[in-house]
């Protein structure tokens, strides 16, 4: 195993000129729970695109697990096991939240629609829906439309739908935005226990999250790494406070 899950070197990202992320050299190692945090337009989410490939990076490289991705697909990257949740991997509204599940995990074995028909398979599908279901909580919703849920069980659904994939490093964007105070905690507890065993990367705006969570930070700010540590470090750094009060986010 890889020290290392995923690595980045000098990885820069140029918009017609503009340098949104610049010599990047992010380490994220196996097993951690990682925050990427900086201000507004720092380059969280120019980073998160690179490294999922959703796009393309100017220069530097991207490694997973020691192998060189900077110019696999990203439906190839999931199929390597890092899989990123949320703001893409939409849940069908008019489902019922089992049938999410299932399809999810339709899609993570590849296998043909046919495969499922016979009655054993089908009978396992619903069991590793339902024990996806009961990780997160969410079993006893099983038979709910999907459109029907609150907002933070629709965010938990998400999430069952990620770990239906199984994978080694799941990257998490901005899981906690747009919560109440509640929702908040029981995503963040969520997450704590889904992360066994994997490694998670996150964007996240809410400290007291990331204070709670993760293993190591990364702060970002105008596209470049600004320092890195664990939580008492970044926080007590002047620089970071003053690319806080400096940026117009107050998180
Ligand atoms: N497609 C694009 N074309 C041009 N500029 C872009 C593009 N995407 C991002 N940028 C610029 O790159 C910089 C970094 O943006 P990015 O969205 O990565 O920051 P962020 O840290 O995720 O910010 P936020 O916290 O507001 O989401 C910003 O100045 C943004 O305007």
């Amino acid at each position: 195993m890889s020290e290392h899950i995923l690595e980045t070197q000098n990885l820069t990202k140029e918009f017609k000129g503009f340098v949104a992320v610049s010599n990047v050299n992010l380490s994220v190692k196996t097993g951690h729970i990682h925050a990427l945090i900086g201000p507004n337009g720092a380059g969280k989410s120019t980073v998160f695109n690179l490294v999922t490939r959703f796009l393309t990076a100017t220069t530097g490289k991207i490694l997973f697990e020691g192998r060189d991705i900077t110019t696999t697909k990203p439906a190839d990257i999931a199929r390597l096991g890092m899989v990123r949740s949320f703001q893409i991997s939409a849940v069908f509204p008019h489902m019922s939240v089992r049938e999410n599940v299932r399809v999810a995990l339709q899609r993570a074995t590849g296998s043909a629609y046919h495969f499922w028909k016979s009655a054993t398979s089908l009978n396992e599908l619903n069991a590793r829906a339902d024990d996806l279901l009961e990780q997160v909580g969410l079993l006893s919703h099983a038979d709910a439309l999907t459109v029907e849920l609150p907002y933070g069980r629709k965010r938990a659904l998400e999430l069952a739908t990620t770990l239906a994939l199984d994978p080694r490093l799941m990257l998490l964007d901005e899981p906690t935005q747009g919560m109440g105070h509640e929702d908040v905690g029981r995503i963040t507890d969520l997450i704590r226990k889904v992360s066994a065993n994997r490694t998670i990367l996150m964007v996240e705006h809410n400290l007291s999250v990331v204070s709670r969570l993760c293993d190591r930070i990364t702060v970002l700010q105008r596209g470049a790494v600004l320092t890195e540590g664990n939580y008492e470090q970044v926080s007590a750094d002047p620089q970071v406070r003053a690319a806080y009060l400096g940026g117009s986010h107050a998180a």
